[in-house]
């Protein structure tokens, strides 16, 4: 079993008396891409502050990588990229320079980063020009490319996809699963566009009012709150009422039904059965998407 690689424990933050985090636990393994969610407010941005060392928690205890970003934030944020909305880019300043300071500052010896960087995020070309002339997508690929510059272990992620293009969106997304695949890059993401994360994320803490509500991969969170499934048959059958072979149904639209079911194991049955009946064209589970699962966990804690 691997060693955590992040480790929070019982993590407690007030800005001005005002609580924040109220208690939040979980951990992540090193290689793991995952996702924290929660509704806005809820201290995520506060939670990838505090790991990053950049503010004081009031209470609890975190590692990351063996090390205490409270008293060795240093160290964290020379092991750790960070990408967050502000993107800490010197806007009078050329991608190019931009790059070139902040290689110095983590002290990069590698010559060729920063053009590879700068390819590799489409910047080339615009090296030369200062970053307050980008458009919003650019600016946050440059911050891509700074938070990457010294290769870091741990890449922290706050809404990376925000304002980008649908290229923009599929080029981040693309990379950050090669970083991770390459690399073994763990990446920890706050991102409220629930069907882009689930293309990468691997594990995924959920949390509400400062605290952790649901945390583990997604079969063990899915096992755990997804109590039925919406099982949506395009059929020739026609339930005579709102049952169908002891499952409730619902009909969608013409030829294709909703069925609810306990288990995955009841689907088997219920296509032998409509089998028997008529025609079976396709079958689908509607509520595995991880919206579906954000508004059950939530649902149960509410
Ligand atoms: N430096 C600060 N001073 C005072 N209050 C703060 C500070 N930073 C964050 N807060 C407050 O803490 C709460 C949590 O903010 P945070 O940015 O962590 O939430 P979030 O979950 O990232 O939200 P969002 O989804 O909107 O990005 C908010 O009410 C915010 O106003």
């Amino acid at each position: 079993m691997t060693a955590a690689f992040i480790h929070v424990h019982d993590v407690h933050k007030s800005f001005d008396g005002r609580p924040v985090l109220n208690g939040m636990s979980f951990s992540v393994e090193e290689g793991a891409i995952v996702g924290l969610l929660g509704p806005n407010g809820c201290g995520k941005t506060t939670m990838i502050r505090l790991l990053n060392g950049v503010i004081e928690p009031n209470g609890g205890s975190m590692t990351v990588a063996g090390i205490d970003p409270q008293s060795n934030g240093d160290h964290v944020r020379r092991i750790s990229g960070i990408v967050t909305e502000g993107a800490g880019l010197y806007h009078d300043m050329s991608a190019a320079d931009n790059l070139k300071f902040f290689a110095k500052l983590y002290q990069v010896k590698d010559k060729s980063r920063i053009a590879e960087l700068l390819e590799l995020f489409g910047l080339a070309e615009h090296a030369d020009k200062p970053a307050g002339t980008f458009s919003t997508g650019m600016k946050k690929r440059l911050a891509l490319a700074k938070a990457l510059l010294h290769k870091p272990k741990l890449l922290f992620l706050d809404e990376p996809t925000n304002g980008l293009d649908p290229e923009g969106i599929r080029l981040v997304m693309q990379y950050i699963r090669k970083l991770n695949d390459r690399e073994g890059t763990t990446i920890f993401l706050c991102s409220h566009v629930l069907h882009q994360i689930e293309t990468v994320c691997s594990t995924y803490i959920f949390m509400d009012k400062g605290r952790t509500i649901a945390a583990g991969t997604r079969s063990m969170i899915e096992n755990r709150y997804m109590k039925t499934i919406e099982l949506v048959v395009e059929t020739g059958a026609i339930p005579s009422g709102d049952q169908y072979a002891g499952y409730p149904v619902k009909r969608v639209s013409p030829g294709k039904l909703r069925f609810t079911l306990p288990a995955k194991d009841a689907i088997s049955d219920l296509l032998r059965q409509l089998l028997a009946d008529s025609w079976v064209h396709t079958s689908e589970i509607v509520n595995r998407d991880l919206e579906s699962l954000y508004f059950e966990v939530r649902k149960e804690h509410a």
